[in-house]
């Protein structure tokens, strides 16, 4: 059995003249929450559609659950749930004709389970889909997915437009349900949420332009991202010739660099330049993910200045 849930080689997907995957490579181990994050239009969406099998890669590889991506049999399929934001199901059938459908077709279906997460949301069984609340199809897309036992739960935004009730509730059962009972199912949970991020990640998995940029686990994120203050009291030097910065903004006579990657030296370099008091500051990986972003994001890093 292969190690990783999910593993690409130089996997890339082109749409016309845009790369929406170029050359991506990911190794993710099983029996773990990967997070992914990224700018709109880093390519997370179109991973997953390819691992799926709903898009064609344009060239490389990937493996899911150890089998090629492109020919996995219907069993194969079976281990691998998937909720995006839409949560499109069947307007027209009821509830419970959806579930019926669903412990028809998936081999492992867990009973007990569906009725431990439908029972966190006000969904009745007579209900046609199409009447339920957009809280509520979420809440139905997960019952459905996490009942099925996947050995790959695919995530992509489950909670975009829930009320901050609705996405707790979500999140609250994904994790009383999947991640505690120790099944060793593995998530890709994707989000631009960084308080969901922050609660559900193993590992941070940033995609940048179609290509991995970063890889570990949040807290490893946040000690390599630090604020450094500095007070010039004469002329600020170009701070961007200074390695690692990502962002640089002058408050109150103070220059505040978010800096990647660098140690202790880096307050040296700064006193070098002419700077009177270093001060170093650790960053929350929502102030942390925003400065590496935004520095990704071509043309704005500057800007931010
Ligand atoms: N069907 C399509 N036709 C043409 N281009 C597409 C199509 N789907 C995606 N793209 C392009 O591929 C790139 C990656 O899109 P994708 O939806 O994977 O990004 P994403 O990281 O999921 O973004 P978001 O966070 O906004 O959901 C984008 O530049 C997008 O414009």
């Amino acid at each position: 059995m292969s190690d990783y849930a999910i593993d690409t080689e130089a996997l890339c997907l082109s749409y016309g003249n845009k790369l929406a995957l170029d050359h991506l490579t990911l190794k993710l181990p099983r029996g773990v929450v990967h997070t992914f994050i990224g700018a709109n239009g880093a390519g997370k969406s179109s991973l997953f559609r390819v691992l799926l099998g709903f898009e064609q890669a344009s060239a490389g590889s990937a493996r899911v659950l150890g089998h090629d991506h492109t020919c996995l049999t219907p069993a194969q399929r079976e281990r691998i749930g998937y909720v995006n934001e839409e949560h499109a199901l069947p307007g027209w059938m009821r509830v419970r004709e959806l579930k019926r459908m669903h412990e028809r077709q998936y081999a492992r279906w867990n009973e007990a389970r569906y009725h431990e997460v439908i029972h966190h949301f006000d969904v009745m069984p007579e209900q046609r889909v199409c009447e339920l609340s957009r809280g509520e199809r979420a809440g139905l897309s997960l019952a459905l997915a996490l009942s099925q036992c996947p050995e790959l739960l695919i995530l992509d935004e489950p909670t975009l437009g829930l009320d901050v009730v609705a996405k707790r509730v979500f999140l609250d059962t994904l994790l009383e349900t999947t991640v505690f009972d120790n099944d060793g199912a593995t998530i890709a949970f994707c989000s631009h949420q960084m308080d969901e991020i922050e609660r559900v990640a193993d590992n941070l998995v940033i995609l940048e332009h179609g290509r991995l940029r970063y890889m570990n686990g949040p807290a490893d994120f946040c000690e390599r991202i630090r604020l450094w203050v500095a007070a010039f009291p004469f002329k600020t030097p170009d701070i961007w010739q200074l390695p690692g910065v990502l962002q640089a903004q002058t408050i109150e006579g103070h220059t505040h660099l978010v800096v990647f990657d660098q140690d202790d030296s880096f307050g040296a370099r700064l006193k070098l330049l002419g700077a009177q008091s270093v001060q170093t500051i650790p960053l929350g990986l929502e102030r942390a993910v925003n400065a590496f972003l935004t520095h990704g994001h071509a043309g704005t890093s500057r800007r931010a200045a």
